[in-house]
């Protein structure tokens, strides 16, 4: 069946990490993941809620209730959430106490197939990726840590770049 006609002034976006679709306000470049049932507010609110676009590196550990238990470290990943917890709380000591930097860490021990890249994902606006990350990514000031984020995909660290 035909996709409904979507109402004026959006495009319907496909998130590269989450394969879900999303919303995109093409005048204010506000996204969401609710299909629009009325036409773009052209407008928007005049304020703008931070940046369009953040970069981040990431550590991700994933557990035996991730949405893809397998990883290039690990074929069948069968630790714990609790676990995986701890190694992330113990990774994000090693590195806000400078024993080791966060590329050193990801690259060695992140999930994520990012990890080949120092855990570095590249610029991002929102709507690219999980949501509990993309809140997580744009509330941190550049240089800034987080504070272990839960998605499908695990438990990651993000540390903010640009
Ligand atoms: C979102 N993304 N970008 C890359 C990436 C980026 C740059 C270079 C290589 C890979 C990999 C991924 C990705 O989804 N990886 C998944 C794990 C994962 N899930 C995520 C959820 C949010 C953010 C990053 C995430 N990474 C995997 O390898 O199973």
């Amino acid at each position: 069946m035909a996709d409904e006609e979507l109402p004026a002034g959006w495009e319907k976006r496909l998130s590269r990490s989450t394969g879900q679709h999303y919303y995109l306000n093409i005048y204010t470049k506000e996204s969401q993941w609710d299909r629009p049932d009325k036409p773009a507010d052209p407008s928007g609110n005049g304020k703008t809620d931070g940046p369009e676009e953040v970069q981040c590196s990431h550590l991700l550990v994933k557990h035996s209730g991730s949405r893809r238990p397998s990883s290039w470290r690990e074929e069948n990943i069968t630790r714990s959430k609790e676990e995986a917890l701890d190694l992330v709380k113990s990774y994000r000591e090693q590195i806000a106490s400078g024993k080791a930097t966060f590329a050193e860490l990801a690259s060695k021990y992140s999930d994520c197939s990012s990890a080949k890249r120092g855990g570095d994902l590249g610029p991002f606006s929102r709507g690219a990726m999980q949501k509990p990350f993309e809140q997580a990514a744009f509330a941190l000031k550049v240089g800034e840590l987080s504070s272990p984020v839960h998605t499908d995909s695990g438990i990651h660290i993000i540390q903010r770049t640009a």
